[in-house]
């Protein structure tokens, strides 16, 4: 067993270190011939926001895809928190409190903004099917509560003044925007982002990276998937680059930019520099 030569110079246990919040070891998964994740190890500490990058093609989003059950016909390992969720069905897996947005967004156009938010909270789990039908107190008070919190999450996101709008009239950053809100809503333990700010104005990208970091100081863990290399350097903990199918790096920012193989990576692909 580990020790510990405190200032007294008596010898302790070491404390128990906490399992990463997520861990993810030797994710495969391949389409006839092309390994799409070919041995992925990934770690996300609880409270971090680690960034993920990678050239085109190299397996982050189909690694994405097995982590939350939406692919599952990957071999691997993925736990939460100590405990095995692999292969099991993503609602099984949200439910966990794992979350994810998608590159194309899904938001309920002929919705409005607060019932968008508001359908993010599996929050009439458990309550048998009578209660909806009749109304019960029950399902009132549920229902009370998830408009609130729904309100309150559109504040934070800064959709406040719109909970009203039809979905479909906001422009494609806010659209972005109220899907978070929407996962947000069931209090997740890590949430995963599939390119967050592709396709966003330079006013919103930096909306965006002002919001993550208030969310993450408020405890919510990010797992980012993103092309944009500033997003990314500046919002993250660390940083894993992937590359055809693989980690090729993990480090801190800073690591990140100094490492020859990352740099041959981007710009031996032509995928543009770091
Ligand atoms: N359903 C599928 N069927 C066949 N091949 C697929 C499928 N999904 C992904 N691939 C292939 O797997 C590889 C990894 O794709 P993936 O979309 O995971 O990469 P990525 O890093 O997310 O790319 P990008 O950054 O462009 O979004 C690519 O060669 C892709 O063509």
């Amino acid at each position: 067993m580990d020790s510990l030569a405190a200032s007294d110079g008596v010898l302790r246990p070491a404390a128990p270190t906490a399992p990463p919040l997520l861990k993810v070891a030797e994710l495969r998964r391949s389409f006839g011939a092309v390994r799409a994740v070919d041995g992925l190890d990934l770690e996300v500490e609880a409270g971090s926001i680690t960034g993920m990058i990678g050239p085109n093609g190299c397996g982050k989003t189909t690694a994405v895809n097995c982590i939350t059950g939406f692919d599952r016909g990957c071999s691997g390992s993925v736990e939460l928190q100590g405990r095995s969720i692999a292969r099991r069905q993503p609602e099984e897996i949200a439910r966990g409190g794992v979350m994810r947005t998608f590159q194309a967004i899904r938001v309920f156009d002929g919705f409005s903004v607060l019932e968008n938010a508001a359908m993010g909270r599996q929050c009439f789990d458990g309550l048998r099917l009578q209660h909806p039908i009749l109304r019960t107190p029950r399902f009132r008070q549920v229902e009370r509560e998830t408009r609130a919190r729904a309100e309150a999450l559109l504040e934070t996101v800064g959709l406040g003044a719109k909970k009203g709008e039809l979905a479909g009239s906001l422009s494609y950053g806010q659209k972005k925007l109220l899907a978070l809100a929407g996962i947000l809503m069931s209090e997740p333990k890590i949430v995963i982002l599939d390119e967050p700010v592709a396709g966003v104005n330079p006013t919103m990208v930096h909306e965006i990276a002002e919001l993550l970091r208030r969310l993450n100081a408020a405890g919510t863990t990010f797992l980012i998937i993103e092309h944009n290399i500033e997003f990314v350097m500046a919002l993250s903990d660390r940083v894993v680059v992937m590359d055809r199918g693989r980690r090729l790096a993990s480090g801190t920012p800073a690591e990140i930019q100094q490492d020859e193989r990352v740099l041959e990576a981007y710009l031996g692909g032509g995928d543009g520099g770091l």
